[in-house]
């Protein structure tokens, strides 16, 4: 399996190169050269496989030429064996038409986990095949923070640097990454939004002299296997609701469209997918540009879903690449006037390419309050702002009442307790896996949102690391 930039003039990669890459050398993203597809048949046979032998199934054709089917079965044996539900992620049903899918019974209570805990033993299964070190940094409203640095804690042959916007996460998400006090973890909190931490993070990566001395990779879903270890839950969700032979439809609460996008990756392999609902809070570029064709960039509001409070979508790049026609060196100049002007127009091709799986609702706090307690009162199920935001898309849109919604519960009420409590005066108990979270020692940088003083300090700590571990080996 080969994989080619959004962006059209990087080199093509196999998937291990594309995996400790994370963004291509044009400042574009990777997808396949092509989508594999599974046939109906292939489909059914998945309806009684294990999460592990369906994650298996889904990923092979995308590892291809970098990993044996037993190498993957032994990585997702690994990462899948530290969730706590023995499904994975079970789905729940709410009453006849709608289902929660479950994501959150991971080590930090996230869909993160899913792949970042598969993503860390890529990382170092593909270090031990080389003599090299990664640099990770990451940018994060919360949840991704806190899963990289569980995933890649404490490997030696990595350094993570993970951004945060100072004072805009929740005390348990920062409290998940700020605890961690392993050698190789170095937290920052800037003083800007989630856009602004993801927009130095791209420039880290887009400045050759820095990304090549200091090796860099990256975690969030710009880097592929991230999205790839995402689209295995649609078709284990899927089948169990009867795929191939009933469409299933999806509601999936969004911010950077990593685990939408993954859904349409599942379709485009031939999972019956009758409909998907990018759901976004009122931070609302991605429903602003489905609906109408507008992409651009407002200014970021604090809301309750603090992991959704983002304006700039990053994988939107790939679906506009994916149905506008695979043109990199258009989509190039396209991204080049978004990131000169913040704002660009969606062409006729890709406004009707997206409608023809996506639809979106904007929700804003009302209308999230509102699923919270539909799903308290009427199915006992205390669920976070962030899924309550995707159940309240999934409400409010149109589908066949044949046909299942499954919304994506993407985190453990637990994490948001203070406004699942304001919402239905319940306050969700912290799950006993989290161990003594509020009685450990945090570390954390706090930076200006500046390339210079984000860069100084990275080569900084990451020159201090080399030498320790050159101390440590040697
Ligand atoms: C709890 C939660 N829900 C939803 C999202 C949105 O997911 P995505 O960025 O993949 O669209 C995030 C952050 O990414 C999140 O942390
Ligand atoms: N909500 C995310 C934002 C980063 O998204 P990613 O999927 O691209 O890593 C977070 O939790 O940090």
């Amino acid at each position: 399996m080969k994989y080619v930039s959004t962006r059209g003039s990087a080199p093509a990669l196999g998937f291990e190169d594309v995996t400790l890459a994370g963004l291509a050398s044009d400042g574009g993203l990777y997808l396949p050269e092509t989508w594999p597809s599974f046939t109906p048949d292939q489909i059914c046979a998945m309806a009684g496989m294990s999460y592990v032998d369906t994650a298996v199934a889904v990923m092979a054709p995308f590892v291809a030429g970098s990993l044996s089917e037993d190498e993957l079965r032994e990585l997702c044996t690994a990462a899948y064996g530290r969730f706590s539900h023995k499904a994975v992620t079970p789905l729940v049903q709410l009453d006849h038409q709608h289902w929660l899918l479950e994501l959150f019974h991971g080590p930090t209570l996230a869909f993160k986990d899913v792949a970042l805990q598969l993503l860390g033993l890529l990382f170092e299964k593909f270090l031990s095949r080389r003599d090299d070190h990664l640099t990770i940094v990451g940018a994060t409203s919360g949840d991704t923070g806190s899963a990289a640095i569980d995933a890649v804690a404490g490997r030696e042959k990595i350094d993570i640097f993970m951004l945060h916007p100072a004072g805009r996460v929740s005390d348990v998400q920062r409290r998940q990454m700020t605890t961690v006090l392993a050698p190789n973890v170095y937290n920052i909190a800037i003083d800007g939004s989630f856009d602004d931490a993801q927009a130095l993070v791209k420039a880290m990566f887009n400045d050759p002299g820095f990304s090549g001395r200091f090796n860099l990779s990256a975690v969030n879903s710009i880097n592929w296997a991230r999205l790839m270890a995402q689209v295995v839950y649609y078709f284990y969700a899927a089948v169990r609701l009867g795929a191939p032979d009933r469409a299933i439809a999806f509601s999936v609460p969004t911010g950077n469209f990593g685990d939408v996008f993954a859904g349409y990756v599942a379709a485009k392999m031939g999972l019956p997918v009758a409909k998907l609902v990018v759901a976004t809070n009122v931070n609302d570029i991605l429903h602003r540009a489905l609906s109408s064709g507008d992409y651009s960039q407002g200014t970021v509001v604090a809301t309750a879903t603090p992991s959704m409070d983002i304006q700039v979508s990053s994988n939107f790049e790939r679906l506009l690449f994916d149905v506008g026609g695979r043109d990199g060196l258009a989509l190039a100049a396209q991204m080049k006037g978004f990131e000169a002007d913040r704002a660009m127009r969606l062409t006729n091709a890709q406004q009707q390419g997206a409608a023809q799986m996506l639809s979106s609702v904007r929700i804003d706090a009302n209308a999230m309050n509102l699923a919270m307690r539909w799903a308290h009162d009427g199915a006992g199920q205390v669920i976070d702002p962030h899924t309550a935001v995707g159940l309240a898309a999934a409400l409010e849109t149109q589908v066949d009442k044949d046909v299942p919604i499954v919304t994506l519960a993407t985190a453990h009420a637990a994490k948001f307790r203070d406004a699942v409590e304001r919402a239905i005066g319940v306050r969700p108990a912290m799950p006993t896996r989290i161990g003594s979270l509020f009685d450990r020692e945090e570390a954390c940088a706090h930076l200006p949102a500046s390339f210079d003083a984000i860069t100084a300090y990275v080569a900084e700590r990451s020159t201090e690391s080399a030498s320790r571990k050159v101390g440590i080996n040697g």
